[in-house]
Parts: C-alpha cells; structure tokens; sequence
C-alpha cells in the first residue's frame, strides 16, 4: 500500500487499540528530576544542557543564560560534575535512576496487594532516561485512562514540580485522546511521610546514639523564587517543624539549611556548607545530616553531603559527621506513599476497595456479546 500522503496523515499520537468494553487500567507515574546516562562529561553534558536549559529552573533572559550556558556553563562544568558523579556510580548505573527504579517497583507491589483493580505504576525521569513521553506511550498501550502524576519532590517549587507538569501538558498536547489526569502538588506535611522520615532517625539514633545537632539540608533555589512567589521555603520549614515535633526536639537541636547553590545570586539560607564550618566554633563536633527533599539518594546527598560536607565539618575541627540515608525504597516510604497514591485516586474505580474483578469480568463478557451481536447484524 502506498504510504498515507502527508495531509491524511494524523496530527495527533493515538493508538487504535481501543475496543469498547475493554477495561481501563489507572496509570500511576513515579516522576524524578533525572540524571546522566553515564559518568562520562559527554553524558553529563547531554544532561545539563536539558536540565539547565528549562525556563523553569533558570529563569534569566534567554538570550543572557543561553550565552553563560552555551558560552561557559557547558564548557566548564560536565568535566567537574562527572568528576563528582564518579564517586558515586555503580556497577549498575547512577543510584538516583536505581533508587527510583525500586521504588516504583515496591509500590506497584504494595498497591497490587491492598487494590485488586489493574493500577500500574511506572516511573520516568524529568530531564534524560527513561523519558516521560516513552512512559506515557507505555500507558496508553497498556489501555491506561487515568493518570495520577506523583513528582517525587515532597516539598513544591516551581523549579522542579510545574516543570514535570509543564512538560507532561506538553507531551499530551500531542494526543488525541489523553487520560484523565491529576497531580500531586507536593507530600511536605503529610503524616506517613514525616513518621518514615522520624523513624529513620530514631534507627540511626538506636545504632549511632545522637549528636548535638540535626541538620535537615534541603536542596536550594534562588531567594529571588521565594520572593516571586515559590512556596517551597514555607515547604521545607513546615517539614521540618513536625519533624521536630514528632521527634520532641527544641527549636535549636534541629536546624534547617539550604545546600547545592549554582552561580553567585544569593539562595535561600542558611547555606548547608557555611553552617557546617561554623558548627565546630560553636562547640558542635558531632553532626547527623539528613535531606528530606531528596526522596532517594543520589549526588546531591552521596557526594555533597556524604564525602564533600563531611570532610568539611573534619576539616573545620568536627569529630563526627554522620548522612543519614534517604527515604529510598524502604517499608515506611513505600507505605507513605502507597496511602497518598490511593487517597488522591479516590473517586476511581481501580482505587475503589470495593472494585470487583468478578463484576469486571462480566462486564467484558457482556461488552463482547454486545459486539458479537453487532458484528452479526450487519
Ligand atoms: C541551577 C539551578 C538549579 C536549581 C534551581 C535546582 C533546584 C533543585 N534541584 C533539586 C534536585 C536535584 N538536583 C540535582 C542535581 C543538580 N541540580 C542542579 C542545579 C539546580 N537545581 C545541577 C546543575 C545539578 C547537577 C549536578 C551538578 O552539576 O552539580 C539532583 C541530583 C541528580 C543526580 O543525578 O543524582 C537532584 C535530585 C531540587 C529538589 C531542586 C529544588 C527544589
Ligand atoms: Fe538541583
Ligand atoms: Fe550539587
């Protein structure tokens, strides 16, 4: 047959998969910020030039930024970076990528467990693999009508969660036939999540005793974003007053600071590192670090605060420095996670307890009959 020619083509991705009576399945999309393919600078470079050319997290003139990203930027800083990704690579690849690779996985296995109706979770990067678009695709072939988007950033900040809408809204502008969608703004105060955060301090407490401070190091933005608007200052410290709450500290045993600062604008603060160097003068020679904005670990956590942070605090004349380990695919995580996936799916049937695969099945049946009887007719 002789190809469609160009007007006749569609305008719009679909599948023609659809049969009526098929049963829907509820798509859940696990959506991290993304990292290098490869330890590589060539790799990190691809990366950076996606992940810093976003409006959403460098919101100067373009013309201006595509001149310091092209001109300097990407010149200088994959060598560094992939540098620092070097020492924390496995065998296996980049930890962010297996981190949230067996997250996804264990929720899928908890959800499967407490709802019987087809919920699929998949988790796709913002910026590099596995792409959004690609997990998208997978959930329409899959027969996915409804879409809850997870953003694995507790805490919202436009730099990181509207961008993963953004660029969903992008992708589906492309379709035919979106799903139904919704969003989970952020996770900051929910209560499982700040129990999973609790009790994993409380593990590291049983094991390392406890020091003189708690730091909780957030990842930084611009102060300017927090002027315009960008709730997640207010996020982070909300996170980390019931954190203390639950964990009967007082205010100066637990302090909050604000780490990762790119470029000479001023950030959100205290800085993690500048507070770091101080501590020891103050007396303060054991630390335990924890960063609850970072759902699984990766270079921000493994390498700036685990290596580079704690050689700091040595160097300043700390004793003790100790990073106590992301959320990652632990019990509680998943647990927290699962109970905010199924609250926000409330409403749809694969997430009605109630959903019965039984009436679904026969449903089928009597949506093939239908179709057979159709079929027959004409
Ligand atoms: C230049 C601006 C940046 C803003 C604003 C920003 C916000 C922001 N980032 C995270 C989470 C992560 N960031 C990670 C790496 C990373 N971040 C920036 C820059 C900004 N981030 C850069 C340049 C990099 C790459 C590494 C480097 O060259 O230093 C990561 C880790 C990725 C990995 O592969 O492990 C995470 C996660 C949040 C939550 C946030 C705002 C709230
Ligand atoms: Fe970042
Ligand atoms: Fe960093």
């Amino acid at each position: 047959m002789a190809p469609l020619p160009e007007a006749t083509m569609p305008r719009y991705f679909g599948l023609s998969n659809h049969r009526h009576g098929d049963p829907a399945a509820a798509g859940v999309l696990l959506v991290n910020l993304g990292t290098p393919d490869a330890a590589t600078p060539r790799a990190v470079r691809r990366y950076l030039a996606e992940f810093l050319g976003d409006p959403r997290v460098v919101e100067l003139p373009r013309w201006l930024w595509r001149l310091i990203l092209h001109g300097y930027v990407l010149r200088v800083r994959p060598a560094r970076s992939a540098a620092l990704y070097q020492r924390i690579w496995t065998p296996e690849g980049s930890p962010l990528a297996l981190g949230t690779a067996a997250l996804a996985q264990r929720l899928q296995a908890a959800l499967q467990a407490q709802r019987p109706g087809p919920i699929l979770v998949r988790h796709a990067m913002r910026y590099g693999r596995p792409g959004l678009r690609a997990a998208l695709r997978d959930f329409a072939a899959a027969g996915v009508r409804r879409l809850l988007v997870l953003p694995l950033f507790p805490q919202y900040s436009a730099t990181t969660t509207a961008s993963v809408f953004d660029a969903i809204a992008r992708e589906f502008a492309g379709w035919r036939w979106p799903p139904e969608q919704r969003f989970i703004n952020d996770y900051h105060a929910e209560p499982l999540y700040v129990e999973a955060l609790a009790r994993s301090v409380e593990a590291h407490w049983q094991r390392h005793g406890r020091a003189g401070r708690l730091l909780l190091s957030f990842h930084g933005i611009p102060e300017r974003n927090l002027l315009a608007g960008d709730p997640y200052f207010c996020q982070c410290q909300a996170t980390a007053r019931r954190l203390r709450e639950r964990l009967g500290l007082e205010e100066p045993e637990l302090l909050v600071t604000f780490q990762s600062r790119v470029g000479r604008a001023k950030w959100l603060q205290p800085y993690t590192e500048a507070t770091l160097a101080a501590l020891p003068g103050e007396g303060i020679r054991h630390v335990q670090v924890l960063c609850p904005g970072f759902a699984v670990d990766c270079l921000e956590t493994l390498e700036e605060i685990a290596i580079g942070n704690h050689a700091r605090f040595l160097h300043a004349g700390g004793e003790r420095f100790e990073y106590i380990p992301a959320l990652n695919a632990g019990d509680d995580h998943v647990a927290a996670l699962a109970e905010l996936v199924l609250r926000h799916g409330q409403g749809w049937n694969e997430f009605d307890p109630g959903w019965d695969a039984a009436r679904a099945q026969a449903q089928q049946a009597a949506a093939r009959a239908r179709r057979e009887r159709f079929r027959d007719a004409r």
